[in-house]
């Protein structure tokens, strides 16, 4: 089967749904195609949480309404000196839970340069990127925030309403699970920023916030395997600069596809599956 047009997901979607057992249905079909494995994958993800889902999708459209300074134009090239200047990454390989691992490096941002609303842009990126894979739809993400060099100039980049926004996309506005937010290098000046975000934040994901000051590299193998680790953060795997320069390769990349999002015409295919994988 040839990539499957999100009308197709949508009937696979209704059949599935209607169906009860929808466990033992998805081990039967070992005899059909990949893709057809992955659209029943994609039904049951989709099926366990429906109402939550078109909650999240309303959201994230108020979000995009509300907040054009960063959701307007998706396309990567008004950050890419962010991207070229090793910002952001995704690790290749997922950890044990098939959550995908995203880093960002807040010393690698000059707030001369970039404002946090293009910083935030940078993210919403990766995560429409990352939204369309299947196994991240199921499995989620964490995010390792590297504070190295955080300083007053990046503070006073987040006002209360960004913070709140910050908290909303990690709560309520987009279709993604967060599975935990690891703090990295974070020094005394980013207290009174967190302090801004913490009161929004719901227990759920508060207790799934881990601070890690600057001993990261023994602490942080206790939730990420060494293997798919930078080197930089204590692992064995790929090194940072690596990992920036592939995902930055792979968003550059997908350029004409984040285009037809700000115009909100490619939206909502999640039959195209990720050519990183
Ligand atoms: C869907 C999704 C988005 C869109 C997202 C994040 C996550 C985990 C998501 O799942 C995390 C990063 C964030 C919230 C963008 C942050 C942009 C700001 C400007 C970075 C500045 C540094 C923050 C003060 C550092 C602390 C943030 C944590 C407490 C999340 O964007």
């Amino acid at each position: 089967m040839t990539p499957l047009d999100s009308n197709m997901i949508n009937s696979f979607y209704i059949l599935v749904y209607s169906l009860k057992h929808l466990e033992e249905l998805r081990r039967l079909p070992t005899y059909l195609c990949k893709e057809f494995t992955s659209v029943l994958n994609k039904a049951w993800v989709l099926s366990r949480s429906k109402p939550r889902l078109d909650f999240l999708l309303i959201n994230y459209h108020k979000l995009r309404q509300e907040c054009p300074e960063i959701t307007a134009d998706l396309r990567p090239s008004s950050i890419s000196g962010l991207l070229q200047n090793n910002y952001h990454g995704v690790l290749r390989s997922r950890d044990d839970a098939g959550s995908r691992v995203l880093i960002y490096r807040i010393g690698q941002w000059n707030p001369k340069e970039f404002t946090a609303y293009e910083v935030f842009r940078v993210s919403l990126i990766t995560s429409e990127l990352i939204v369309q894979e299947w196994e991240t739809q199921r499995n989620g993400l964490k995010a390792i925030f590297d504070l190295q060099d955080w300083c007053f100039a990046h503070a006073l980049q987040i006002n209360p309403s960004l913070a709140k926004k910050i908290s909303s996309v990690l709560t309520d506005s987009f279709p993604l699970k967060v599975r935990g937010i690891h703090l990295i290098n974070e020094p005394i000046f980013f207290r009174p920023v967190f302090a801004m975000i913490r009161p929004f934040l719901p227990d759920k994901i508060k207790q799934r916030i881990h601070m890690h000051g600057s001993s990261y590299a023994q602490s942080l193998c206790d939730y990420f395997p060494k293997a798919i680790l930078p080197p930089e953060y204590g692992g064995t795997g790929p090194s940072i600069d690596e990992v920036c320069q592939d995902w930055t390769e792979y968003i550059m990349q997908s350029e004409d596809y984040l285009y037809r999002l700000s115009l909100d015409l490619g939206g909502g295919d999640a039959s195209q599956s990720s050519a990183y994988e």
